[in-house]
C-alpha cells in the first residue's frame, strides 16, 4: 500500500515566536518545490511560538503540529493546553506521549490514551509515540513494550480513528545522541508495529497506517530510512531546528 511521506519536525522547548518566525520563512523557500501528494512536511513549534508560525506559513506547503493536548475541553489543569485553543491557530496534528513526557512528566499509557481520544474527537491527528529504553532493548524486551504502549494507547479507537492516527517509533536511546538505529535494525521494529496494527484493527487498517522514525534521524541518513517498506517518514528533533537541514532532510527522505 502507498502510504504518503511525513516529515515532521518536533522542536521541544526550541524557539521563541521570533526564532520560529524566521525559521519557517526561510523554510517556506526552501521546501517550496515539494509537492503536498509526496509528502507532509509539519513543524511543531512550543505554544507561544504557534500563532506567529501559523501566520508565517499561510499559503505554503507546510503544515502546524503542536506537542501535547489535554482531555478535558477546559479547566483547572495549570500548564496544560486545550482542543479549542490549538483549533483556533490552525493546528492539525499533535505529537501525544513523547519520551520526553513519559520521562520526565509522568505520562502514561493511559494518560496518553485519554489524549488521543480527545484529539480524533477534535478533528487532530494525533502522532502517537512509542519506544523503548537501552537496558527494555539490551534485555530483549522491545517488543513487549512497543506491544504494551500500542495496546495502552490506542486502547478504543476504531478503524476509522486509525485513519487519522500516525505511529512515532522512538528508540528512547537514539534520541538525540547521535545514535540512529540502522535502517535493518529499525525497520524490523517498525514491521512488528506493522504486525500488531494488523492484528488490533485489521490488515486493511494496519497496512494505511504512517509509522515514522525518531531518533537522530537527519540529511545523511533520511533516505536509507524512509527507503525502507515499514518506515513512511521521520519525527525530527536536532534537525528541525535550522532551515537548511530540515529542508535537506526532507529532500533526501523523498529523494527517488
Ligand atoms: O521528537 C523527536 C525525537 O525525539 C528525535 O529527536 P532527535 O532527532 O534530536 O534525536
Amino acid at each position: 500500500m502507498d502510504r504518503k511521506v511525513i516529515i515532521a519536525g518536533n522542536w521541544k522547548m526550541n524557539k521563541t515566536a521570533a526564532e520560529g518566525k524566521a525559521l519557517v520563512e526561510a523554510l517556506k523557500g526552501l521546501v517550496a518545490d515539494v509537492c503536498p501528494s509526496k509528502a507532509d512536511i509539519v513543524v511543531c513549534p512550543p505554544f507561544t511560538t504557534i500563532a506567529a508560525v501559523a501566520e508565517a506559513i499561510k499559503g505554503s506547503n507546510i503544515k502546524l503540529g503542536a506537542q501535547n493536548i489535554h482531555w478535558a475541553a477546559s479547566g483547572a489543569f495549570t500548564g496544560e493546553i486545550a482542543a479549542d485553543m490549538l483549533k483556533e491557530l490552525g493546528v492539525e496534528y499533535v505529537i501525544i506521549g513523547h519520551s520526553e513526557r513519559r520521562q520526565y512528566f509522568g505520562e502514561t499509557d493511559e494518560t496518553v490514551n485519554k489524549r488521543v481520544k480527545a484529539a480524533l474527537a477534535a478533528g487532530f491527528k494525533p502522532i502517537v509515540c512509542i519506544g523503548e529504553m537501552l537496558e527494555e532493548r539490551e534485555s530483549g524486551k522491545t517488543e513487549k513494550v512497543l506491544f504494551t504502549q500500542l495496546e495502552g494507547g490506542l486502547a478504543g479507537l476504531t478503524k476509522e480513528d486509525m485513519a487519522n492516527v500516525v505511529i512515532a517509533y522512538e528508540p528512547v536511546w537514539a534520541i538525540g545522541t547521535g545514535k540512529t538505529a540502522t535502517p535493518e535494525l529499525a525497520e524490523e521494529t517498525h514491521n512488528f508495529i506493522r504486525m500488531t496494527l494488523n492484528d488490533m484493527f485489521g490488515k486493511e487498517v494496519g497496512e494505511g497506517v504512517r509509522i515514522q522514525y525518531g531518533g537522530s534521524m537527519k540529511a545523511e541518513n533520511a533516505k536509507e530510512l524512509v527507503a525502507q517498506r515499514n518506515i513512511d517518514g521521520g519525527l525530527i528533533g536536532g534537525a528541525a531546528l535550522k532551515a537548511d537541514s530540515f529542508a535537506a532532510l526532507v529532500h533526501n527522505a523523498i529523494a527517488e
